[in-house]
């Protein structure tokens, strides 16, 4: 039964000594500290999308189109926020998106270590990016006992997404994420404007650099020759997928398979139908195409359309109340994707775990406040769109 809300009392105990916290629980402060901490080139690439951003801005502000009615007269001290997933049990319903910048992002340059501790701290599952600085056999073994997820960016080389899922399956990974919307990479412009796309500085390659089959690939190992190194990876990094491809996947891995970057119904409905165990609706945060509608009003119908097959979803969430409300409108579970890499680039796996536990706090205390002990009271109490 949930104890993320004790986090309040814990906050305003210590301020009765003089004790203030650490780090912010709201978002804004969160963002303004962590563009001060990262620096202006870390924070074109963590902050910016694509385009005039306007996708990426109404991700966020959508929610507040979504509304929930609370319920009186129900016991709801105790709350239940676990999920069952890929046949494991979960104490909270959010997880950590993947996020190929994770290793920048601290101070030490091993953030994607640093998120694997906060995902052992909070036993929120950290779903670990193809790109990283950190291999991820290690990334792996710092989640502790909380399960990790491996999101792939498929090779166009197949040996090499072989090998890849091969490591992630030995390391104890228990699904793989099989991003679809980012075979090349949305027009981004304030990147473009500052000339600057980390990969290319070859920044967090690490799972590359270290891979056998890639490594069999050049004519010197990346230590000696690191921008033949580079190249290499630029010339394997993208390839396109289609639906035919699902045969492929579900031949070379018995892990579940999560596709991630679904917003169609159409697109839901042809996934269940090639065998993904989980969807992803996602439209990457507004990183990749502008001109789209926020995730959150195009989750509902992915959801209905996905029938029993669970729906992960993310981009947009800022809170605790967002994440109800994604979870309201059928999400099984919520990513958070920026706001706790901004808690890394605060106070790396502390910073980290500190947004995990405000989030479900924040969660906690208004599926309190509104009558809903368990998540099956959210999703049957559903959010209304207000601005209809
Ligand atoms: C800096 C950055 C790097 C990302 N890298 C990856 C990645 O490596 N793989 C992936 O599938 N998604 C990646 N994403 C997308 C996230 O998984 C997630 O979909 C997105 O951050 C959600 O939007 P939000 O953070 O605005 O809530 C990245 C996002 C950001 C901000
Ligand atoms: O920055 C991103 O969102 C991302 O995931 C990515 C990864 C590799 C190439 C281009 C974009």
């Amino acid at each position: 039964m949930s104890h993320f809300g004790a986090m309040q009392n814990e906050i305003y105990n210590a301020g009765l000594k003089g004790i203030l916290p650490d780090y912010p629980v709201d978002f804004a402060t969160l963002e303004k500290r962590a563009h001060e901490a990262l620096g202006p080139m870390l924070t074109n690439y963590v902050a910016g999308g694509c385009g005039d951003e306007h996708t990426q801005d109404e991700n966020a502000a959508a929610f507040h189109h979504w509304g929930m009615v609370p319920r009186m007269m129900v016991d709801c001290s105790e709350r239940d926020l676990s999920i069952e997933l890929f046949g494991h049990r979960y104490e909270t319903p959010l997880f950590m998106a993947p996020i190929g910048l994770n290793g920048e992002a601290s101070r030490d340059r091993h953030g994607d270590m640093a998120a694997a501790r906060a995902s052992a701290m909070t036993g929120v599952p950290f779903c670990a990016s193809t790109l990283s600085n950190d291999p991820l056999e290690d990334v792996k073994a710092a989640c502790g006992d909380t399960p990790a997820w491996f999101q792939l960016y498929t090779p166009r080389n197949r040996e090499l997404a072989t090998s890849l899922i091969r490591r992630a399956e030995k390391a104890g990974y228990s699904a793989l994420v099989v991003t679809l919307d980012t075979w090349v990479t949305g027009w981004r412009p304030r990147d473009l404007n500052a000339s600057n796309f980390p990969q290319l500085r070859g920044k967090v390659l690490q799972n590359y650099f270290t891979d056998p089959v890639f490594r069999s690939l050049l004519a010197k190992p990346p230590e000696e020759d690191p921008a033949a190194a580079i190249f290499t990876w630029a010339a394997t990094f993208g390839q396109v997928l289609t639906w035919d491809d699902m045969e492929w996947f579900k031949s070379v891995t018995k892990l579940p398979i999560v596709l991630k970057g679904i917003c169609h119904p159409d697109d839901a409905r042809r996934a269940v139908d090639t065998g993904a165990d989980a969807i992803y609706c996602s439209n990457h945060g507004g990183r990749q195409a502008n001109g789209g509608i926020a995730t959150i009003d195009l989750l509902a119908d992915v959801v209905k359309a996905a029938g029993e097959v669970p729906v992960l979803f993310d981009s947009g969430v800022r809170s605790g109340t967002d994440a109800v409300k994604a979870l309201a409108l059928g999400a099984r579970a919520v990513g958070v994707g920026r706001p706790y890499t901004y808690g890394l680039a605060i106070g790396g796996d502390q910073g980290a775990a500190w947004v995990l536990r405000s989030i479900l706090a924040e969660a906690d205390l208004l599926m309190a406040v509104n009558g809903y002990p368990t998540l099956a009271d959210v999703r049957s109490a559903g959010a209304v769109r207000t601005d209809r």
